[in-house]
């Protein structure tokens, strides 16, 4: 019989409110941010930080300006207890940086903590219990009055042990661990015992922090109990309101957006969401999506690839290619019609890049945190022209019209498809050339000669056919006319010029031209693309170019000459 059976799992009963006020708000300021990564992050690590990886995560913290940062739980580990000493001892927390560190509600536990933070001008020390009926029930054995006894008791101990620290400028922080599972009425009742401990004032607050230890419902739910919470507390004035969430749904970021909507002052979480089981509250994507929206973070995420870096190294954990801003591929775009579409907003942005941004399926510049455009559009059987196109321009300096970005993209279509992969920019290039510019094609353009004599321009020609160089000769008004009749006459067929367009080779040191050229031969389209120093001979080229590829004269094997 099948295990999978949902009938095991009850229903997350929603917070019964009739007047909620958070959907109708929006955050217009960033919240106080405290990162956790050198606590919650690193205790659910495979293996935890080195004291160097976590000197270099501390570093990048700081760097990023996190003001608020947990540092360990300094009385768990001689790990984590000596790496809270090389911060003060070797006076590595700047000025406006606060360190903070976690303990349990338990006396050795808390003299140990206190201990570890000797000398240090300011701390916040953090101390949770468990409040969950789970927890009460089935971990600690105790009813509602027990386990608020371990708070006040808690509470009671860090003022105290605070007291034999006059140097320090002491904040505290209480958390009612897996606050979600736990009965709202209750949850206050113990943060209340826990001030009433500690008597915050609006000018020293404490902190009451409220974790999604496990994220138990859906985000709204979440911001319910939020702002439910808000209501009913005491001492809201004194009280900085703090949230720790999970993403055991995949929505600990959606849960603190919605908190801080619902009335929180500050989220605690970790850089790409490192932390127990699914992770804590992805602190890089919530700030980012502050700033998408126009809000400043108030971190500094330009460089998210030293970010990642760091990360990485330090974690030894790898990041989500599409991990949302920081991932490899987040502001990559394969598929046709968003290249297209990519290509179009960013041309229109060319030469006014003050105005706001609102490029289609980019949520943010790239550039802002370090992205380059290059990895914007890549390339493969999904593609189409306008993805081509970009690349042949933004790598490579030509800028294709229309019919030849849809000429040339069925051959780069062809090439992805047989090699079932993706296209680099380098290959799209050499597709181009041996298209368009193969280093042996069928004809080549040896040497002209033009003379204009009463008002018409006669054109004398050599060009290389095989091993035998061939004298053409044309007339018509102007070089290109004449040209055209030279090669009508060599291929006894009507050529129709269809297309041309030409500009100066960007990428080109030595200002080169090119010129894109669409003829027509009896009914069958051909395009050619002419490279030269001069803009007539690339013309030239382009026309001759367009002719050895034209399938009207596949058959040919020379000229009708
Ligand atoms: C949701 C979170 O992330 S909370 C943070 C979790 N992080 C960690 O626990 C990492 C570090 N922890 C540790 O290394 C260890 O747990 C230590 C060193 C702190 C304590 O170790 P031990 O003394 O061996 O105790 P252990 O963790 O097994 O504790 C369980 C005991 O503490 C009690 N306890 C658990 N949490 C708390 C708390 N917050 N406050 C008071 N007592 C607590 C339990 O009821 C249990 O008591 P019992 O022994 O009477 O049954
Ligand atoms: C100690 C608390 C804040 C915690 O880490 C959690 O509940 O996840």
């Amino acid at each position: 019989m099948s295990r999978f059976d949902h009938r095991r799992y009850p229903t997350f009963a929603p917070v019964p409110m009739t007047s909620r006020r958070w959907p109708d708000r929006q955050i217009r300021r960033a919240p106080n941010w405290c990162s956790v990564d050198l606590r919650d992050g690193n205790q659910a690590l495979i293996e935890p930080m080195t004291a160097a990886q976590k000197l270099r995560m501390w570093e990048l913290l700081v760097k990023l300006g996190f003001k608020e940062i947990e540092v360990g739980f300094p009385s768990a580990s001689g790990h984590d207890f000596a790496f809270v000493r090389n911060l003060i001892e070797n006076k590595r927390i700047p000025a406006d940086v606060t360190i903070q560190v976690l303990t349990q509600a338990r006396e050795e536990l808390i003299a140990r903590t206190f201990e570890s933070l000797e000398g240090v001008p300011r701390a916040i020390v953090h101390v949770y219990n468990s409040t969950s009926t789970v927890q009460r029930e089935q971990v600690f054995g105790l009813d509602r009055e027990g386990i608020k006894a371990i708070a006040e008791n808690g509470a009671r101990l860090v003022k105290d042990y605070a007291g034999r620290y006059p140097n320090t400028d002491w904040t505290f922080e209480y958390s009612p661990e897996s606050f979600t599972g736990t009965e709202l009425d209750y949850a206050v009742e113990v943060c209340d015992a826990v001030t009433s401990v500690w008597q915050p004032t609006p000018e020293k607050k404490c902190i009451i922090n409220l974790p999604a230890t496990v994220e138990m419902s859906t985000p709204n739910v979440y911001a319910d109990q939020i702002e439910w919470f808000c209501d009913h507390v005491a001492r809201r004035d004194s009280i900085v309101l703090s949230l720790h969430t999970h993403n055991d749904r995949g929505c600990a970021v959606a849960a603190a957006e919605l908190g801080v909507m619902a009335g929180a002052d500050r989220i605690e979480g970790t850089l790409m969401g490192n932390g127990e089981r699914t992770g804590n509250m992805d602190i890089i994507t919530m700030a980012m999506n502050l700033y998408s929206q126009g809000v400043d973070p108030e971190l500094n995420l330009a460089g998210m690839d030293e970010i990642i870096e760091t990360v990485k190294a330090c974690t030894q954990l790898p990041v989500h290619p599409r991990h949302p801003y920081a991932g490899e591929l987040v502001f990559t775009a394969f598929s046709g019609s968003h290249q297209d579409a990519i290509k179009k907003c960013l041309a229109r942005r060319e030469g006014d890049e003050t105005r706001p941004w609102e490029v289609a399926y980019l949520p943010i510049d790239p550039a802002d945190i370090g992205r380059s455009y290059q990895e914007v559009i890549r390339i493969n059987s999904q593609s189409g022209k306008g993805g081509v196109a970009y690349v042949m321009h933004a790598d490579h300096g030509y800028d294709m019209p229309r019919w030849l970005q849809i000429d040339f993209s069925a051959t780069v279509q062809a090439y992805a498809e047989d090699t079932e992969g993706e296209v680099g920019s380098e290959a799209i290039y050499s597709l181009f050339q041996e298209t368009y510019l193969p280093d042996s094609p069928r004809w080549r353009l040896n040497d002209y000669q033009l003379r204009r004599a009463g008002g018409v321009d006669n054109l004398e020609l050599t060009i290389q056919d095989g091993s035998q160089s061939r004298q053409l000769s044309g007339t018509g008004n102007g070089v290109v006319a004449a040209f055209v009749d030279a090669l009508e006459r060599f291929v006894g067929k009507s050529i129709v010029l269809v297309e041309y367009s030409e500009h100066a080779l960007s990428q080109s040191a030595d200002a080169e031209a090119v010129c894109y050229i669409q003829l027509n031969i009896e009914g069958d389209r051909s395009c050619g693309v002419g490279r030269s120093h001069d803009i007539v001979q690339a013309s030239l080229l382009a026309i001759l170019g367009a002719l050895s590829r034209s399938p009207a004269l596949a058959d040919t094997s020379s000229a009708a000459a």
